[in-house]
């Protein structure tokens, strides 16, 4: 309901005046110009600073908004009340309506939030001629609203960093696991409704703990960094890299049209770690093992995608590693039969269910037992007997090869000193040595220990490291190796030829043996390459003044031949199978009979 003259003359009234002059909110009237007409104490004293409430009569607010601008003049960035609400009053006469308004502004140098209704008043003809208003100081509602928003700005940033945190590894910056299953499973989606492939790259660094563990976490920390930053520089924008945890990371392809192409990509990506990193005075040379698997060749969730890319990257490691390899099903099955192994054979080393053969190292020219090789088995109650071949290498991806090295040591090491007191001549012991195990920072002192409590002589042991693993990191052997040899224990390199020596590396290593391979021997005397080879190798050992055995030797022919062309040393089932510790109690008695 407008307001009219004659209204505002009846509010006029001294009775009005008198009622409404006490009142804390703000009142007025002003004219067309936004001259006062009438104001009360609350709005003088509280918005114009006027002296009293005659004073705005016939003034409008710029007046007391120059006023107090004046009276702050030395404030910066600040906005009188005047200035900014008269701008309302015109409003509200345009719109010929009551109206509600928010306004601001500062007074005596403070902040002043209102909550002011205004509306135009008219004169008996329906005229617009003033306004009046009314006012309420709301600074205290308007600042507590303004600090509730702004803390729930803090917490909705707080919940966003805290999702961020969540679904991001904090290392690397990458997606993580979390976020990583989400995204793959969008990929499948959109592939699905577009027959598209999508393809999953399951990487592993290789030999990453051994950096870790020599060189420190720090170390380690920027080397994930380094690899993930040169991914990511490889992939396209569509394509999802993210660290699984640990040196695992994975990859999503996505719009895979055909699957050749993708050697490609692979191939280009390991290309780009192999440049070594310079990290804390150090060059690293990082390889890595890929396990590729493919919607939806190789899978429909997830899940199975992550599993069988998991099992094609565990192959690749078997391969030789810093290779890459796809997915095939007998690769579950494989998969599956190492996860069962591996429980397997953690059991067996606590359950005590391995066991040491020995077979003996002949010195063929004399017919003369000079030592034997210490070979493990397991005696597993329900699969039986199982081969070396069988659990080893999955002894040495898991690093359980170090417990399990020092338990056939401590065993081997047990009997051939008894066999040794009985003065049965066991020569010397050759026992497997794992590059793994010359990694700890223990080792020697382990070797001492047990050495000294067998109280065995330094200078009947013998450790046999393979050709592929010294050879792929030669550098990190030598120190330790050289503390073997100094302390009189001899080292020989087992199945030598089958990996790529460098000669320079064989004279700087400290080696007294070479092994040779008995796929060399196989096919002895009648295949000529063997032959060439195994002549080779008898040759550079004479050079290089190194003894020589050659291993795996099963005929006459073939002891003849080695004999003939200069190694008298062999070992093999011509002589003998690897033997239980009974038998070889037997062999070595007869043995000492016949010399
Ligand atoms: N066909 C044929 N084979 C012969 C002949 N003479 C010996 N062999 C076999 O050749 C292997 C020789 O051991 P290796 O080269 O050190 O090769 C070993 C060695 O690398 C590894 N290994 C065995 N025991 C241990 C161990 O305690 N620790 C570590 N780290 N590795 C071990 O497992 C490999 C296989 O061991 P085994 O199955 O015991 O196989 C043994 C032995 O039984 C022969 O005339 N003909």
């Amino acid at each position: 309901m407008p307001f009219k003259l004659s209204d505002l003359k009846e509010h006029n009234s001294e009775l009005l005046k008198l009622l409404t002059q006490q009142l804390p909110d703000m009142l007025w009237v002003k004219d067309l110009n936004g001259k006062y007409l009438y104001a009360n104490k609350a709005i003088c004293d509280g918005l114009l600073m006027a002296k009293d409430t005659d004073e705005p009569i016939g003034k409008g607010d710029v007046f007391f908004a120059l006023r107090e601008r004046e009276a702050n003049s030395d404030k910066l960035n600040w906005h009188t009340f005047g200035e900014l609400c008269f701008n309302s009053d015109q409003v509200v006469i345009e719109n010929g309506e009551a109206m509600k308004f928010e306004e601001y502004g500062n007074v005596k140098g403070e902040l002043l939030y209102l909550e002011v209704y205004k509306a135009p008043f008219y004169d008996e003809d329906g005229k617009t001629i003033g306004t009046v208003g009314a006012g309420r100081d709301i600074t205290n509602l308007k600042k507590t609203q303004l600090d509730l928003e702004k803390n729930l700005k803090i917490l909705d940033e707080q919940r966003e960093q805290l999702e961020y945190q969540a679904n991001h590894d904090s290392l690397t910056d990458l997606p993580n696991r979390v976020l990583f299953m989400d995204r793959l499973q969008q990929s499948i989606n959109i592939a699905q409704r577009y027959d598209n492939k999508v393809a999953l790259l399951f990487i592993d660094l290789d030999h990453f703990k051994e950096i870790n563990d020599s060189l420190g976490h720090g170390v380690g920390d920027k080397v994930l960094i380094e690899v993930s930053r040169r991914m990511k520089n490889q992939m396209r924008k569509s394509d999802t890299l993210s660290r699984l945890g640990g040196d695992e990371f994975c990859i999503i392809l996505n719009d895979i049209i055909d699957i050749e192409d993708m050697s490609d990509i692979i191939t280009s990506g390991m290309e780009a770690l192999k440049e070594p990193m310079e990290i804390n005075g150090h060059t690293l040379y990082v390889g890595m093992s890929i396990g590729v698997s493919v919607y939806p060749n190789d899978g429909n969730s997830a899940s199975s995608l992550l599993k069988n890319a998991d099992a094609a990257m565990y192959k690749a490691k078997g391969d030789g590693r810093n290779t890459y390899c796809f997915y095939d099903e007998a690769m579950t099955e494989r998969a599956f039969e190492r996860v069962f192994l591996e429980t397997a054979l953690r059991k067996a080393l606590e359950e005590d269910e391995l066991v040491v053969y020995f077979q003996p190292q002949i010195d063929a020219r004399e017919n003369k037992l000079v030592g034997m090789e210490a070979l493990v088995r397991w005696e597993h109650p329900i699969m039986g007997f199982i081969y070396p071949d069988k659990f080893i290498p999955l002894a040495e991806i898991t690093g359980m090869i170090v417990q399990l090295d020092r338990l056939v040591m401590k065993k081997a090491l047990t009997q051939f000193k008894k066999w040794d007191k009985a003065g049965l001549n066991p020569g010397k012991l050759a026992l497997n040595l794992a590059i793994k195990q010359i990694e700890e920072n223990d080792f020697i002192e382990f070797i001492e220990n047990i050495l000294d409590c067998e109280d065995c002589s330094y200078k009947n042991i013998e450790f046999e490291l393979t050709e592929n693993q010294i050879m792929n990191n030669p550098e990190a052997s030598i120190e330790t190796l050289q503390k073997l040899s100094d302390l009189g224990i001899s080292i020989a390199i087992d199945d030598f030829g089958t990996g790529y020596s460098s000669l320079a590396y064989l004279k700087r290593l400290p080696i007294d043996k070479l092994k040779i391979d008995r796929s060399f021997i196989k096919d002895l005397p009648q295949d000529a390459d063997d032959a060439a080879i195994t002549k080779t190798i008898i040759s550079l050992c004479s050079s290089l003044n190194l003894k020589v055995i050659a291993e795996g030797v099963e005929t006459e022919k073939q002891k003849n031949f080695i004999l003939q062309n200069g190694c008298q040393f062999i070992q093999g089932y011509y002589y003998s199978r690897p033997l239980s510790i009974e038998d070889m109690t037997k062999y070595l008695i007869e043995h000492n009979k016949t010399i």
